[in-house]
């Protein structure tokens, strides 16, 4: 049974024309005019773009002493429903290793994924152990590694720790991640406010302040330099942070920027609210900050110094985040978006002129899918592509609201912001699995892992450059040395 999408007009990262997509099975047969299939999909007045890819989640996560609400269902579900036809989660090595907790997250995965998916693993520690787990994680598929500078005793790495794995990410052909923030100095800024007698999620943002994030994005960047390999900072949420990016891709350091569509649209203020549940619902790291921050991150997507926009999907209920009633500290850290990604950047992006269409779909979809090496499986409009499709209308429109999403914690952080552009339809690997106005359910198991392979080339030309340029011994013959010494 083929399907054609008609009457719409194909947006793509590097390009926007009019035409007909046909379906063959699970992929993209053709692209032309006046094509047909057996099934009709309507794109008329709408446009056809490939399914978002959101990079940064963290679905069922065990954090902080809780475990993150929302599931693989809900989420992938929520993702779905807002245009987002695959996921990448961040595996979180326990005391029993990496290959341990990818077999956890398999088991989560493969029974309630409605959308295909694939897994970050995180390096949380350093030993041989690991060294030789890192190799069988790459067989198995994936070839990023996150590495957290934060959460100081339980999830840091140190400098001499991120050194080595990041040199084995290089040997491995493999991509290291980072959150960039100083934990050092984010865990004394934490005692400080405490004891100046402020425990309220306020004390959150003014303990991990830019400055913290800027550092420690710019030595994640050095370390990378030093060991040879590209590297990708998460959740960018500063000029700082940002700056150290657009510098190091000046001087032609590959290094690639993160912003969420949290800290794109939402601001510092949210934490100043008199309710405490309001603030702590914001908790998330990096906090948000003020407005020229954002004019930055945005100014980063327009001009390409920043590639993609994430959500970091750690959703936690009301009742989680009362952990931290007396101490912000022990507030999860962690907010929803995977659901309002899409509709929230296109209505503050596209609508207001910041974005174009095309680097709408390069930052929500394209440029991801090329950095991770799944391109163009995912994240194009091609014959032999995946057809993991949104047929977006622009007419759409809603006001977001927690009493109607799919996510299933009790708030949303965009409550009451109306969006206009929503899908009409989404599809993945050829199956409708979205359709607005009606009340479809998720397909629990039908989303399937999507194997990432390692990255020769550009891993190969910064070891050649590091071979060529390698400090080498000066040879000298007996005439140039000193004599009788
Ligand atoms: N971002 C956040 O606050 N929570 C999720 C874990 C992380 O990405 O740091
Ligand atoms: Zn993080
Ligand atoms: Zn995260």
């Amino acid at each position: 049974m083929s399907k054609v999408i008609k009457g719409g007009t194909v947006v793509a990262a590097d390009r926007t024309y009019e035409a007909d997509i046909l379906i063959e099975g699970e992929r993209i047969a053709a692209i032309g005019q006046n094509l047909s299939g057996d099934t009709v999909i309507d794109a008329s007045d709408a446009y056809i773009m490939p399914g978002g890819i959101d990079p940064h989640t963290h679905l069922e996560m065990p954090f902080m002493g809780t475990t993150a609400a929302e599931t693989w269902e809900s989420g992938t579900f929520a993702a779905l429903s807002g245009g987002t036809t695959m996921v990448v989660d961040f595996v979180i090595p326990g005391p029993d290793g990496m290959l341990a907790a990818l077999e956890e997250w398999e088991g989560r995965a493969t029974r309630q994924a409605s959308s295909d998916y694939s897994y970050h693993m995180a390096v949380t520690d350093w030993s041989e152990q690991i060294f030789h787990d890192m190799g069988k994680v790459v067989d198995h598929g994936i070839n990023t590694f996150k590495h957290f500078m934060a959460y100081k005793g339980s999830l840091m790495v140190n400098d001499d720790e991120m050194f080595a794995s990041f040199q084995r990410c290089a040997a491995l052909g493999a991509l290291p991640l980072v959150h960039a923030e100083n934990g050092d100095i984010v865990a004394a800024l934490q005692q400080k406010y405490i004891d100046a007698g402020i425990p309220g999620p306020e004390a959150h943002a003014y303990s991990r302040p830019p400055e913290v994030e800027g550092e420690a994005t710019n030595r994640a960047i050095m370390i990378a330099d030093a060991a040879g390999v590209p590297v990708y900072i998460v959740h960018v949420s500063c000029e700082q942070s940002h700056e150290a990016i657009r510098r190091a891709r000046q001087k032609g350091m590959r290094v690639f920027g993160e912003p969420l569509i949290q800290h794109l649209t939402l601001d510092e203020s949210e934490y100043q609210n008199p309710d405490w549940m309001h603030a702590a619902r914001r908790v998330m790291s990096p906090p948000f900050r003020d407005k020229n921050h954002q004019d930055s991150l945005w100014a980063g997507l327009a001009a390409g110094s920043l590639q993609v926009v994430a959500t970091d999907h750690a959703a936690f209920t009301s009742e989680q985040k009362t952990l931290g009633l007396d101490d912000f500290r022990k507030i999860p850290n962690g907010t929803g978006g995977l659901e309002d990604r899409m509709p929230v950047l296109w209505t503050r992006g596209v609508e207001t002129g910041r974005l174009t269409m095309n680097e709408f779909v390069a930052v929500t979809s394209t440029n991801i899918a090329r950095i991770l090496n799944i391109y163009p499986q995912k994240g194009a409009i091609l014959p032999g592509s995946d057809a993991d499709l949104v047929v977006w209308d622009p007419k759409l429109s809603k006001t977001i609201s927690a009493g109607n999403q799919k996510s299933i914690i009790d708030y949303n952080v965009f409550e009451g912001i109306r969006v206009n552009g929503m899908p009409r339809y989404t599809l993945s690997r050829g199956d409708v699995v979205w359709s607005h106005g009606q009340n479809d359910q998720p397909q629990p198991g039908r989303g399937k892992f999507v194997k990432r392979r390692p990255f020769p080339a550009v891993n190969q030309a910064l070891s050649k450059w590091k071979e060529i340029t390698a400090p080498r011994a000066v040879t000298r013959s007996a005439e140039h040395m000193p004599i009788g010494v």
